[in-house]
């Protein structure tokens, strides 16, 4: 039985990994370049913020089943299951994404590989790069038994531990019976609970992932596409999204109408699955996904221009007050945030911007230095002249009108992500705006 794994890239998906892996039973070292990285993790002290993953790093610390290294020698020697788990972020100014991080992982490690073992790549990649890093495998590993399964991750930020634990589904690329056995060893627990497993070739599992983020991204769109026409008719997308939930075909998940969706991966891997698509001459299939990111983008433009009208047409001198700077609540991942984006346009436009998010503030003075940064909710409104609600942590949502009211020098609030009781905060006397509802 499979007893030693390994995890390269200790990222949000790699960490996360590791961590629940060796709360399985399994012995876990876990590889990064970054050798600061790799010290506070083998320190326990987590380098992002996700609910529930401190504890669980910390108590496999402690019995001994979690190491951490900055050497892939020791990572070659350990490992019988080696996950790779690098970054494949947007290249810059294109649509396609790097994945030179894969390709540098597999040319350090497999010279190192003398005995058999399976590499199994959970990193989202454009199809047709599981085929490519097995060539690449198999001529630099020096063992003839080293072999390549494609295994994508499906985890959410901010539910990563319980994703990870207990998936909707595993899904496995395999070339042979003996990965695909050595893959069902692996997640022995998760299967034995009923976790379904679907096991394919090498495209197919590459392309389950892209198309699950590619679906998800197309939903929020969808009904901020819905919010854009009830601006233009007075309707109240709120309830339009409410409705529509009842339909069990269409469900009540992804169809929250506000700022849009951002993040580490749904903006970049439905414009690197559009690039991909355009390389295979089948860029047509995905034309949709255009719209699906410009519906996307007009949703930041039209926050800045409801709050730009708020003021009377101008930022210029104004005090704002934004709430939220992760990409979604539970997190700290500032990586392509609306919230943020927001921020930084209203600033470019000559506000004097003042942002509070309850974890993600470090990453965001990192982010956009230029910005204002308050200490609490009530700090950053302190003479606020409007208020935006761009990310919608629980701490924001149970905000007390009256008790904002008395910080701000002007009772305006736009509500970004449809939040708050309207109602609420009109009889406390506020001016209440929101994406999509009269
Ligand atoms: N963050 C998430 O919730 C999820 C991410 N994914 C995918 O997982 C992959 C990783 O994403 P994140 O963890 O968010 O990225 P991340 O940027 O947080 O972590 C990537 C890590 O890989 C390390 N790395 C880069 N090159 C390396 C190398 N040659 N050897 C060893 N380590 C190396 C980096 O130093 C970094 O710590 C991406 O493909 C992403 O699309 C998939 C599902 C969920
Ligand atoms: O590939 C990935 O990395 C992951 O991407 C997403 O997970 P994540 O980025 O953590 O966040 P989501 O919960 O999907 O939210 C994405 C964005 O959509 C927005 N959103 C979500 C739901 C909704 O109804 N409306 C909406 O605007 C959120 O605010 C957020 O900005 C997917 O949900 C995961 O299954 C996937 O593994």
């Amino acid at each position: 039985m499979v007893q030693r794994l390994t995890v390269i890239g200790t990222g949000y998906l790699g960490a996360t990994h590791a961590a629940c892996m060796a709360e399985l039973g399994f012995e876990v070292l876990g590889l990064d370049v970054l050798p600061d990285r790799i010290e506070r993790l083998a320190a326990g002290d987590l380098p992002f913020y996700e609910p529930g993953l401190p504890e669980v790093l910390r108590r496999n610390l402690e019995n001994g089943r979690l190491r951490f290294t900055t050497s892939y020698k020791e990572i070659a020697e350990f490992g019988e299951v080696h996950f790779l788990c690098v970054g494949t972020p947007q290249k810059p100014n294109e649509y396609a994404a790097d994945v030179s991080f894969v390709d540098s992982a597999i040319t350090s490690l497999a010279p190192l590989l003398t005995r058999g073992c399976l590499v199994v790549g959970k990193s989202t990649v454009p199809v047709g790069t599981a085929s490519r890093v097995s060539e690449l495998l198999r001529r630099l590993a020096p063992s003839p038994e080293v072999e390549l399964a494609w295994n994508p991750e499906f985890l959410r930020e901010g539910y990563a531990v319980q994703d990870t634990l207990r998936p909707d589904r595993l899904v496995v690329g395999v070339e042979s019976e003996r990965a695909e056995r050595i893959m069902r060893e692996v997640y022995a627990r998760q299967l034995a609970e009923g976790v379904p497993l679907v096991v394919s070739d090498f495209p197919t599992a590459e392309l389950v992932k892209v198309s699950a983020n590619a679906f998800l991204a197309t939903k929020i769109s969808f009904i901020n596409a819905m919010a854009e026409v009830c601006e233009a008719t007075g309707a109240d997308v709120t309830k339009l999204s409410q409705a529509l939930s009842y339909d069990d075909r269409i469900g009540g998940k992804f169809l929250g109408p506000g700022l849009g969706f951002g993040g580490g991966c749904l903006p970049k891997d439905i414009r690197a699955f559009m690039a991909r698509a355009g390389e295979l001459g089948v860029d047509q299939a995905l034309s949709f996904l255009r719209e699906v990111d410009a519906i996307n983008i007009r949703r930041r433009i039209r926050m800045v221009d409801l709050a730009r009208h708020l003021l009377g047409g101008s930022f210029r001198g104004r005090k704002v007050c934004v709430l939220g700077a992760a990409f979604k609540p539970n997190s700290d991942d500032v990586r392509d945030s609306p919230a943020l984006d927001v921020a930084a346009e209203i600033r470019r436009q000559g506000g004097d911007v003042t942002v509070y998010d309850p974890q993600a503030l470090d990453n965001a003075r990192k982010a956009q230095p230029d910005l204002g940064f308050g200490e609490s909710a009530l700090d950053a409104a302190t003479d606020a002249e409007v208020v935006l609600l761009l990310t919608e942590w629980k701490e924001f949502r149970e905000l007390d009108p009256e008790v904002l009211g008395a910080r701000v020098r002007e009772r305006n609030i736009v509500d970004g992500r449809n939040t708050l009781d309207p109602e609420r905060w009109r009889t406390a006397n506020w001016t209440y705006k929101a994406l999509g509802r009269p």
